[in-house]
């Protein structure tokens, strides 16, 4: 047994997220979690709300609430809907907790003592339109470098560099559109990321050779670009409030206090199960040595995980936990462009429960997810992979297998003769299926991992079709009751490793033997490749029920209501 600390980048706080989020943090860590616990090892699966900065203030403004009540509001709301896609957070906290703005402050001492952070003059964007120094992501225009012309203040979105507002050409107030800024000097902390670039580098060049290359790509072209010191204050009442003289009214960077909240979260389920969980243990020094730390997130967010955060780490001079390895994803798109909470476009998360139970899109979205390459949400794709693997393959064996067996022998499971040289084969083939299932989840393959599941479920299919009980039990029961049992205890594998991606599924599916030992929370296990052979965990005997059908075909209608009320051009 191993102990995994998991992570999956922090979600904003201004609204319900949506399907691209969920794919690219959230989800994939959660069936990583899944499985891990299932192999028996200790996870530790962290998340939290990302709550400072400019947006939240401004939407709290908008939705005429105090910024905190707006933050707490959305947290519970998110918390919610994540509960709804079955995410198996051990915590779920909040970056604006006061652990976490006691780890940032003792962040912000360390690394000024250790001469790290210095305080710099600078001319900053003034909008006296809006009576206020603008945030750098609320300043847009052109890109100096792509001349993408929507680039804002902090970072082009199109080429992922990171951009100072003074950058961009024809700037503009987000807040107000006004063209009228000025710029004014005010006074600001400075991480020297210059100075660490160098640890920085030669730690990404051991990751080279295991890490995904999008995420060491994306690394090394920022070490490459000359890490540069950056400003970690703003003008700004909502964040964690800098210690230091003349910065009333001046609060840390979104972006250093948010990946802090990682170890915040932790500490914060530390304090609230008095310290049985201890967060140190986790993250620091010899405690944590034999913790293999694991973050998730999409391409934006990499840099300030892969250089900013661990140069953070470094140069406090403690020995906190650095990632043992990044999953970085690329986008999941929505038809043309890429799913947008501030563009209010996609699919939100909300919203996707209240068409179909969370397992139909954690399905979708494991099978495509953006792993070497943006891919694209669109809902024929949606409509004709569910209809097919789910529907077809998995729901309608389960299905048919049990009403069947049920109708010609009863409640029990059926005893027939000895399993042959065709159970036999089908042994051998699921365990290799099963094997390369584990290996895709092993290595964070979460696309094959789909499809190594997906070959399970039509092999079975394959097996069924092959004996077809439903010809057998005319000239021989014993023989059909024989394909009807194998074909059950298929069913009760599928229950066992379905689980990290489709988990309410699996339980449905663990429901069907109810009497079956080892089934409980916290006593299922990982089947060995001979036990998936043998395919005798369920005995002749054995009680079993017929679930409610698994899962209802999209329809035409649907998807034509979907297309319309989405809209999917
Ligand atoms: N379309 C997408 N596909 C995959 N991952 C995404 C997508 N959009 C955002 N993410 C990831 O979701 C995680 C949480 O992001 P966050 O809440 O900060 O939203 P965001 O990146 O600002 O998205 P948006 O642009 O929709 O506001 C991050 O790891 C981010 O990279
Ligand atoms: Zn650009």
């Amino acid at each position: 047994m191993a102990r995994y600390l998991i992570t999956s980048a922090l979600p904003y706080i201004n609204g319900i997220k949506h399907l691209g989020n969920l794919v690219g943090s959230m989800l994939p860590a959660d069936v990583y979690s899944r499985y891990l616990r299932l192999r028996g090892h200790e996870v530790l699966y962290i998340c939290a709300t990302d709550e400072h900065g400019t947006p939240a203030e401004l939407a709290a403004k908008e939705a005429g609430l105090s910024v905190e009540e707006f933050c707490r509001r959305q947290h519970d709301l998110q918390a919610e809907v994540y509960r709804g896609f079955a995410l198996s957070f051990d915590y779920f906290g909040r970056s604006s907790s006061a652990q976490n703005r006691e780890l940032t402050q003792h962040f912000g001492r360390r690394l000024t003592e250790n001469g790290l952070i210095e305080e710099r003059s600078i001319q900053q964007v003034y909008s006296p339109a809006d009576g206020r120094f603008l945030p750098d992501r609320y300043v847009i225009g052109t890109c100096p470098h792509c001349g993408y012309d929507r680039a804002r203040g902090d970072q082009c979105e199109n080429c992922t560099r990171l951009l100072d507002p003074t950058d961009l050409i024809e700037p503009r107030s987000a807040v107000s559109g006004s063209t009228e800024l000025e710029v004014r000097e005010t006074r600001h902390l400075y991480l020297r990321q210059s100075q660490l670039a160098e640890r920085v580098r030669a730690w990404i060049e051991t990751k080279q050779d295991s890490w995904p290359v999008l995420t060491t790509s994306i690394a090394m072209k920022w070490l490459n670009e000359g890490l540069e010191d950056r400003g970690i204050t703003r003008d700004l009442d909502w964040g964690v409030p800098v210690e230091r003289e003349g910065y009333e009214g001046k609060v840390y960077y979104v972006w250093f206090d948010a990946p802090i909240e990682y170890i915040g979260a932790t500490k914060e389920l530390s304090d609230s199960t008095g310290g049985e969980i201890d967060w140190r243990s986790w993250w620091r020094g010899e405690a944590a040595e034999d913790v293999t730390y694991v973050q998730f997130m999409a391409k934006d967010n990499i840099p300030f995980h892969s250089v900013m955060f661990p140069a953070m780490q470094m140069g406090t001079g403690e020995d906190w936990k650095l990632a043992d390895y990044i999953k970085g994803f690329n986008w999941l798109n929505y038809y043309g462009g890429k799913f947008s909470t501030s563009q209010n476009y996609g699919i939100f998360l909300d919203q996707a429960l209240e068409l179909l139970p969370a397992d139909y899109w954690r399905y979708f979205l494991m099978a495509n997810a953006p792993e070497s390459d943006d891919t694209s949400f669109t809902w024929e794709l949606f409509a004709a992979q569910v209809n097919k693997d789910l529907a077809d393959t998995l729901g309608n064996f389960v299905n048919r297998v049990l009403t069947f067996s049920r109708k010609r022998f009863g409640d029990q499971v059926p005893a027939g003769g000895q399993p042959g040289e065709v159970e036999a084969r089908l042994g051998e083939r699921v365990a290799a299926m099963l094997g390369d299932y584990s290996e895709a989840l092993d290595g964070m393959q979460f696309r094959k991992a789909a499809q190594a599941l997906r070959a399970l479920w039509s092999e079975a299919n394959g097996y069924l079709e092959q004996k077809a009980p439903w010809q057998e039990i005319k000239t021989d029961p014993e023989a059909a009751a024989l394909t009807l049992r194998t074909a059950m205890n298929l069913i009760q594998l599928f229950a066992q490793v379905s689980e990290p991606i489709v988990p309410d599924t699996a339980a449905r599916l663990r429901g069907v033997f109810p009497g079956l030992a080892g089934t409980e929370d916290g006593q299922r296990t990982w089947p060995t490749p001979e036990r998936a052979a043998a395919l005798d965990t369920v005995p002749a005997g054995a009680d079993f029920t017929v679930p409610e059908v698994l899962f209802r075909k999209i329809t035409d209608d649907d998807l034509a209501a979907w297309r319309d009320r989405f809209g999917a051009q």
